[in-house]
């Protein structure tokens, strides 16, 4: 590992709230100009985990951090700090002079976001996705060396992901993101972390290419049937052990071929695919729940 680039590392992170674990023994490094992603559920403890980096929260366990000077951080929460009142084209000056820059510094950027046609809208009156950009435009405007971004996508409309990724990863920088986004997640990723209920799923980060290799789950591709097929989860693991379900699908990995014959053979319908970094995901959480073993 290359420790002189180090920004941050976690070796055996706790976080406990009132008895609760939120994060459960995490190890995790992030060098610098890295792209980290962590992609979990609702509740997983993505947030946690970035306010814990960011030393927001008091965990136990062994933190390092290098961050660069506060000026140079760009952050992303749900919140833009001020008055609902203020109107957009007001935030944006305020920001402007805190860092001395003057608007054509940043009109690449306000333009980029869509921002000029909203600028006399006061912020209290921003739909999910305006104040989502505007969180943007504050976290991006100023160039900084380090991102800590939380869900820069939700609410963003499907047509503007591209071009909001594009801004992001612009430059080479540290970039922390927790999302619910895998395509950008196996695009833009170097490292992707897979949190549930507090633990890292598959025993630490990967790039995209290692998650979708053959040596990490030796299958590279999966069969998907219909979950109204007749045949029910458990008859299907008796069948592929590595078979989970989600989104109305069953999803088999190491299908053979008397697999596929028992399936023509009794007409049940079913396609043959690549896997996707989205299976990965519910294959550990299957793992994990079906042998009840820390992975
Ligand atoms: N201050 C707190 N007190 C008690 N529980 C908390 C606190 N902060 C977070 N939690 C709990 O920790 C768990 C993880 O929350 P966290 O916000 O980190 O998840 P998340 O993965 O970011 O979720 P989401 O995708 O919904 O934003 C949740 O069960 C949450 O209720």
């Amino acid at each position: 590992m290359d420790t002189q680039n180090l920004i941050f590392q976690l070796k055996n992170v706790d976080l406990k709230i009132e008895g609760t674990f939120i994060l459960n023994d995490i190890n995790l490094d992030v060098q610098k100009n890295e792209r980290v992603f962590i992609l979990g559920n609702n509740g997983s403890g993505k947030s946690s985990l970035i306010e814990v980096f960011l030393d927001n929260i008091k965990a136990s366990g062994q933190i390092l951090r290098r961050m660069p000077a506060k000026r140079h951080i760009g952050l992303l929460f749900d919140q833009v700090p001020f008055s609902p009142l203020y109107k957009v084209k007001e935030v944006v000056h305020l920001y402007g002079l805190l860092f001395h820059l003057e608007q054509n510094a940043y009109q690449p950027i306000l333009e980029r976001l869509n921002l000029p046609a909203i600028m006399h809208k006061k912020i209290g009156k921003l739909s999910t996705g305006e104040r989502k950009r505007l969180g943007l435009f504050a976290a991006l405007f100023h160039h900084p060396q380090l991102l800590v971004l939380d869900e820069p996508l939700s609410g963003i409309d499907p047509n503007s992901v591209q071009q909001i990724n594009e801004l992001i990863f612009a430059h080479p920088r540290t970039v922390i993101i927790a999302s619910h986004d895998w395509e950008s997640a196996v695009k833009y990723a170097d490292k992707i972390v897979f949190l549930h209920q507090g633990t890292i799923l598959g025993g630490g980060a990967r790039s995209p290419t290692e998650w979708l290799s053959e040596d990490f789950i030796p299958f590279n591709e999966k069969v998907v049937i219909q979950a109204d097929s007749g045949l029910s989860l458990d008859e299907l693991r008796r069948l592929a052990p590595l078979t989970f379900g989600y989104e109305n699908q069953y999803v088999l990995f190491g299908f053979n071929a008397s697999l596929l014959d028992f399936l023509s053979t009794a007409k049940i319908t079913y396609s043959r695919a690549q896997k996707s970094l989205h299976d990965i995901y519910y294959y550990l959480m299957t793992k994990h729940e079906l042998e009840g073993i820390t992975l």
